[in-house]
């Protein structure tokens, strides 16, 4: 096992661990991106994928956060992305600047499955520069915050790799499930595979907590969510925690629009689950029961509204899920590449001083 430096803020992990924190940790999905300059500039210079796959520039983006509001931020999310692994399975895809995602040749039809995807992958030479970036970034954190890493769940990574990028109806990716139940619930399967190996190779090179995206949940009923979803995510929980024993570390879950699993997702293996801003704390608290820690969930469209109604809202939100036991503070979704990154600031230094004078009132 490689040596890294003693971590100095472990807020993050004890939140997810159920022990006392003097105030709710905080750190925000996509905080390294284009909503900062200082990102913007970078990837006018190299390609997205470039930069997932060149552990140095992985690296330099993910510390530009942290280092830009130095000690606000209690965790540092490794830069890649979820479609890193339909790479790995061999299909090609590009992030097209100001779009998206894009395949160019997404899966069509089942036959696909056995003619186009690598079936054998060895995460380790595939996906072994995520690694890299995974322990370079962690040595040079000098041990400030603990590093997360992140997959994406098998029914979001399928939707992407039928529907070739972002869709609205998720049509095709859904005619598969309705048509071809059982060709999916072996791609689901394929993918599962390949996230279990990612994600235990990202804890082995340094990831300390680790997140599973299941983004695209929410665009299916509770009855396909159990079928296609549930037990996908469940299996990556129960594997990765079977599989690593003692090193194992905290897992979240982040099902977006998925309000009507929150039982279960409580009793798959997670010791944490992301919720999106359609979900009231006060019924997040009662449904999982303290079995779980929350994190969340502010919509991300309020950092646009101005510093009073920010203030308010992370006032209103630590008031509702607590701030000193089983609570992350976070966006609802990922931050959007045209806030401004002041209103950030107000953000996180509202969640600590509110924070700790509730802490201190409790
Ligand atoms: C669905 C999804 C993707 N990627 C991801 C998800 C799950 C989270 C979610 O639901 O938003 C996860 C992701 N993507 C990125 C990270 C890096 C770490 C971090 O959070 O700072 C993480 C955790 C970088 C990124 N991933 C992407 C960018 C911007 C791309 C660019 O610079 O051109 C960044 C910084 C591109 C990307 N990648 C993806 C999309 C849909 C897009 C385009 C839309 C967008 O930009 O928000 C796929």
């Amino acid at each position: 096992m490689t040596e890294f430096p003693p971590l100095k803020n472990d807020l993050i992990l004890r939140a997810a661990r159920g022990e006392k924190t003097e105030r709710a940790p905080v750190w925000i999905m996509r905080q390294a991106g284009r909503y900062l300059p200082e990102f913007r500039e970078e990837r006018e210079k190299h390609d997205f994928f470039t930069i997932c796959r060149t552990p140095e520039l992985a690296t330099l983006i993910t510390l530009q956060p942290i280092n830009r509001y130095d000690g606000l931020f209690d965790a540092a999310i490794i830069f890649s992305d979820i479609l890193v692994i339909p790479q790995a399975l061999g299909l090609v895809v590009e992030m097209v600047p100001g779009k998206g995602p894009h395949f160019p040749s997404p899966l069509e039809e089942p036959a696909d499955i056995d003619n186009r995807l690598n079936k054998k992958v060895d995460v380790y030479k595939e996906l072994g520069y995520v690694f890299d970036a995974i322990t370079m970034t962690r040595k040079a954190l000098e041990g400030r915050v603990p590093l997360l890493g992140f997959i994406g769940a098998p029914w979001t990574l399928m939707s992407y790799m039928i529907e070739g990028g972002g869709s609205n109806t998720l049509s095709k990716s859904k005619t598969w499930l309705f048509k071809y139940p059982e060709e999916s619930k072996r791609l689901l399967q394929i993918i599962t595979d390949v996230a279990v190996d990612f994600l235990i190779g990202q804890i082995k090179a340094g990831a300390q907590m680790v997140q599973v995206f299941e983004s695209w949940g929410g665009e299916l009923s509770p009855h396909d969510f159990k079928l296609f979803s549930l037990p996908y995510i469940k299996q990556i929980a129960d594997r990765v925690k079977k599989q690593l024993k003692d090193d194992a570390v905290p897992m979240t879950i982040f099902c977006k629009g998925s309000w009507y699993a929150l039982e279960s997702l409580s009793e798959i293996g997670y010791d944490t689950i992301s919720l999106d801003w359609t979900i009231d704390p006060a019924y997040a608290k009662s449904i999982t029961k303290g079995r779980v820690t929350l994190q969340g969930n502010m919509d991300p469209s309020i950092l646009y509204g101005g510093d009073e109604i920010i203030r308010s809202t992370v006032r209103t939100m630590l008031e509702g899920f607590g701030t000193n036991e089983r609570y992350i503070v976070n966006l609802g979704h990922g931050i959007l590449p045209t806030v401004d990154p002041e209103a950030v600031r107000v953000f996180l230094t509202t969640v600590h001083s509110v924070g700790l004078e509730l802490n201190k009132n409790s």
